[in-house]
């Protein structure tokens, strides 16, 4: 399945507005009541401020033409007062979409969380961190802004637009029909570049996304860059990650801003053709002052709007640019999805099974070829092979973090995909290559994922440790469970950080337990430790090590020679090591 967000093909990322907008309105259904309130105060504003012009007109024509000040005295009172409930309901509007723009922000950061946290590890393999933290910050902040500060304008604008536009063809629908005509080059102008305009603010997202991805990667291999002097190299990446973002930065600022000048053209036509119009109409006695005055005044109150909706339309392209990003990531499913349990046919000595299992990275050619092994309870297997042969690919198919891509994996004669993710880590324990820790302590670290130990004291956990024979791992670290560890830092060692992720997988008590390289940066007695504690794993443990140094495997039940996207068993320790001296000498 294609994981790769920056790959998507044009149809999987065309979606039209009207669609993105109510997907988007789905998923912050709770705020309906908010976004009604909101809606109807917006909508009292608009009338509020449309009754101004049409009292005006009518205070001219009734009380100005004819000396009436008391009148105008008591107009003037009821517009104040019209005036004051309108700033009321545009402040009370204003706080309620605040509140929605800011819980619109926390639900959609944490849907994307969420969805990230489900998907496998292909997605990871295909996307880059720095995109996808842009996605989760940047463009979640597009929308909060459109919700917090666009949104409402945009309603009440509309509705003014639409209260004006009554009243100009009401009164008079000659003069109106003028007002209104410029407004309809506008509504072209606008379908034609609307288009143009969502697809320049997606790729300028995307260069934010990419200068973000810049920035993780050198700081994550900063240590690397220093040592090889690659400083330049990088600065001068992140230069043109930069120089894109500012390119696409200055396109999208004017597509941004095409429409205002245009909408300010029309506005003008349309006040020009109603002061003509209704200079012509006095004349022939079919208007009053009074009627033109009001008329240029809605005039301006259509025309406004429309001005501002220039902007905000443009706001609304930005939002609904990052909307869609956040949407692709949103729309993914994992292909490793649980299917109903069946047992396999046949008899089931083994613990995992491997039958004619094929396997290729996305993207990629095959890598394991039709390979069928089974590995049964209790024993210790030692996959060997040559740098790049597959041997951390076989043993991640075993503790499913892919599928494969034809054949069937099996645990206790069940498909593997029968268990749930909860049930089959439970099982498995897998040591990677890279152990990963977690900013805490060591104790927080080798609890990670085992609720069992979650509420244990110290001392009890220690006990736990002891019988798991782990206490002399433990006395390696000065402070022992206390002892602080950083995620990305150096606080520990790298073979520290591995008996850490040993610690922690042996704990969980898993049937069977996978070790990819996992003692290559621990000392020999150490490493010796390891060996014993290993033996000592409750009986029915099955064991699988990958391992480059040899001695840590001579006491292997069984060896399989992974290479070439074979898997063949490779008989004794002696049988093995010729085999992979004469593959090395081959290659
Ligand atoms: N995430 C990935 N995406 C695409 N190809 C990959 C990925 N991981 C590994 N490969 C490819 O799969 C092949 C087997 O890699 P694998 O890591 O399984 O080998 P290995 O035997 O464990 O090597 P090593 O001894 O160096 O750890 C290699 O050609 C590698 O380039």
């Amino acid at each position: 399945m294609n994981y790769n967000l920056n790959k998507f093909t044009e149809k999987e990322q065309k979606i039209s507005n009207y669609s993105a907008f109510s997907n988007l309105l789905k998923l912050i259904s709770q705020e309906r009541k908010n976004l009604a309130v909101a809606l109807i105060a917006i909508l009292l504003n608009s009338v509020l401020n449309l009754l101004g012009p049409f009292l005006i007109g009518y205070t001219i024509d009734h009380y100005v033409q004819h000396k009436q000040y008391h009148g105008v005295l008591i107009f003037s009172g009821i517009l104040l007062g019209i005036y004051l409930v309108a700033l009321f309901t545009s402040y009370f509007q204003t706080k309620l979409m605040g509140g929605v723009g800011q819980r619109t922000l926390f639900t959609l950061r944490n849907a994307i969380f969420s969805k990230i946290q489900q998907l496998p590890v292909a997605f990871f393999n295909q996307n880059k961190a720095g995109d996808l933290i842009s996605r989760v910050n940047n463009d979640t902040d597009k929308l909060n802004q459109f919700f917090s500060q666009s949104l409402m304008q945009f309603v009440g604008n509309i509705s003014t637009m639409i209260g004006a536009g009554i009243f100009l063809l009401v009164i008079n629908y000659k003069i109106g029909i003028a007002a209104l005509a410029p407004a309809l080059l506008i509504l072209i102008f606008t379908r034609i570049l609307s288009p143009w305009v969502k697809r320049k603010n997606a790729a300028n997202l995307k260069t934010v996304g990419n200068m973000s991805a810049e920035i993780q990667e050198s700081l994550s291999n900063f240590k690397v860059i220093v040592a090889f002097n690659r400083r330049d190299y990088f600065r001068q990446r992140f230069q043109d990650a930069n120089e894109k973002n500012y390119e696409s930065a200055i396109g999208t600022g004017l597509a941004n801003n095409v429409f205002l000048p245009f909408y300010a053209m029309c506005a003008s036509i349309a006040q020009l053709l109603v002061l003509t119009g209704g200079i012509y109409l006095i004349t022939q006695g079919e208007f009053s002052i009074g009627l033109l005055v009001s008329y240029l005044a809605y005039a301006t109150y259509f025309y406004n709007p429309l001005r501002q909706l220039a902007t905000l339309w443009a706001n609304f392209q930005v939002a609904m640019a990052g909307w869609d990003r956040i949407s692709e990531i949103l729309g993914l499913e994992t292909d490793l999805v649980t299917v109903p349990s069946t047992n396999a046919p046949g008899m089931h000595p083994a613990l995992l099974e491997f039958r004619n299992v094929h396997f290729g990275y996305p993207e990629g050619k095959e890598i394991l070829h039709n390979i069928s092994l089974s590995l049964e309870k209790g024993k210790t297997y030692a996959l060997v092979g040559p740098t790049g042969g597959g041997k951390t690919t076989t043993a991640s198919l075993i503790a499913r973090l892919y599928d494969p891509t034809q054949g069937t994996v099996l645990l206790n004669g069940r498909d593997i995909r029968s268990y749930d993710a909860d049930e089959r880590s439970q099982k498995i324990g897998f040591i990677l290559q890279e152990p990963f820790l977690f900013t805490g302590t060591v104790k927080e670290n080798i609890l990670y994922g085992n609720p069992a130990y979650k509420d244990f004291s110290n001392e009890q956990l220690i006990e736990v440790i002891r019988e798991a024979n782990l206490e002399k791992l433990l006395a390696i670290f000065e402070n022992g469970l206390e002892t602080k560890v950083l995620s990305g830092g150096d606080s520990v060692s790298l073979g520290q950080k591995q008996l850490i992720a040993f610690m922690r997988a042996v704990l969980r008590k898993p049937d069977l337990l996978i070790l990819d390289e996992a003692t290559a940066n621990i000392d020999t007695v150490t490493e010796q430790l390891l060996g014993e504690i290993l033996e000592k794993l409750p009986e029915s443990t099955t064991r699988v090590i990958i391992a480059h140094r040899l001695n840590t495997i001579e006491n292997a039940d069984e060896i399989f020679f992974v290479n070439s996207g074979e898997v063949t068993r490779a008989g004794s320790f002696q049988n093995a090591m010729e085999k992979l001296q004469q593959d090395v000498r081959m290659s």
